[in-house]
């Protein structure tokens, strides 16, 4: 019989999922769980290089992508700043990246990578 191996998942893609929940429970309204096209911002992609969003990070976090909580925290600030570089000032978008960045900071900046996980020795 085939069987289905649970994927056990790692410490870090623990913590990170952890984390990643926590950070779109600041994301009522789901304007960064998913990818920002196009069609709903014109101009989008030849405007922004490096898109991010909630689904893309989990996506890395499943697939092993990321080595270390700084790479999560990098993710989480480019997809804040980019919603502040397409969005004028006074759109809700804009304004809701900011709160978003400011609050999930506060999550992120005091969790501490036990060493064992990131890069930097
Ligand atoms: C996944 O992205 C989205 C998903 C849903 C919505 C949405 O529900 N917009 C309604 C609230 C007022 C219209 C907006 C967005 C959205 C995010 C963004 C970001 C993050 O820049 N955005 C920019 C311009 C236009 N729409 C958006």
């Amino acid at each position: 019989l085939n069987k289905v191996e649970e994927k056990e998942l790692t410490p870090l893609q623990e913590a990170l999922s952890q984390l990643i929940r926590q950070l779109q429970r600041k994301d009522p309204s789901a304007l960064f769980s998913f990818p920002v096209t196009d069609l709903i911002a014109p101009g989008y992609s030849t405007i922004i290089k490096r898109p991010m969003d909630f689904g893309a990070m989990k996506e890395k976090v499943k697939n092993k992508y990321y080595q270390s909580l700084e790479e999560l925290k990098e993710d989480f600030r480019i997809m804040c700043e980019n919603a502040m570089i397409y969005n004028k000032p006074e759109t809700i978008y804009h304004k809701a990246a900011r709160k978003l960045l400011h609050s999930g900071m506060k999550i992120l900046r005091p969790v501490r990578g036990n060493g064992f996980y990131s890069k930097s020795p």
